[in-house]
């Protein structure tokens, strides 16, 4: 099927086909009805650019972290169609509360009414805006330093460490934020004039926030090998 051969261009395993064994046994069947929606009408209506939807793996994978984290409370940063948004939602308990934000609004309206058929809109505060902005307000004005329990960052790459930043005070002490695409289509491990021209900002950023987070104390750090490369920080102190 043709979204699946676009998540297989995100491989980090040994071989395309490994991926597609893991996706075909253990995740689509475990997909929500519609989280599979969803990704199919991503697929049709943006085409190349589905490919942002977070892939099925990596869903799971987020899905399960909030609920042993028992987490209420979340931040979105790079909402698109709203794939991780809605994988979000479902994972939350009734009463959860997510913050999701993109200046894109026309891609999360697109994806609502999957969200809607979900029985989850409730649960999100979608602000169409840049994220820094927001973020900031929610420091400055809204006093919202140390209450999320988790943050998913799958923005503009140039400016994640300034969200870190900002992050690391409105997650809790043992909350998560998790940065996407950390690999960056493996294009991190890659002599830059091997990169194409069009992924070279990017992976620059990318690099630089690799090796800040590594070196950074106030964190643990897991760089997971799903997807596209998801790096999780969970605040120490
Ligand atoms: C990779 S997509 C997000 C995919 C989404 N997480 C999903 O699973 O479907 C990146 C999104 O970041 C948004 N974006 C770009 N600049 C942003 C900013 N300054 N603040 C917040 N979101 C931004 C884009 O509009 C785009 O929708």
């Amino acid at each position: 099927m043709a979204e699946e051969g676009k998540q297989e261009q995100k491989i980090i395993l040994k071989s395309p086909a490994l991926l597609k064994y893991i996706l075909d046994t253990s995740c689509y069947p475990r997909e929500h009805e519609q989280l599979k929606r969803l990704r199919e009408a991503t697929v049709e209506k943006y085409k190349f650019w589905s490919i942002m939807n977070v892939p099925v793996d990596e869903g799971l994978l987020i899905s399960m972290l909030l609920k042993i984290l028992n987490a209420k409370k979340a931040l979105e940063l790079g909402v698109f169609t709203g794939y991780s948004l809605l994988t979000t939602a479902l994972a939350l308990p009734h009463d959860g509360k997510i913050i999701a934000i993109d200046p894109d609004k026309e891609a999360y309206e697109f994806g609502l009414p999957f969200i809607r058929k979900a029985g989850v809109d409730h649960k999100i505060n979608f602000f169409h805006s840049d994220a820094f902005s927001v973020l900031n307000d929610l420091i400055t004005n809204g006093n919202e330093e140390g209450s999320f329990d988790f943050a998913f960052v799958d923005a503009n790459k140039d400016t994640y460490i300034e969200y870190y930043e900002l992050l690391i005070k409105l997650v809790k002490v043992g909350g998560i934020i998790a940065f996407d695409n950390t690999v960056l289509f493996g294009s991190v491990a890659e002599p830059e004039e091997m990169v194409e021209e069009r992924l070279r900002p990017s992976r620059k950023h990318t690099r630089e926030l690799n090796s800040f987070l590594a070196a950074d104390s106030r964190i643990e750090l897991a760089h997971v090998s799903t997807g596209d490369g998801l790096t999780l920080c969970r605040r120490l102190y």
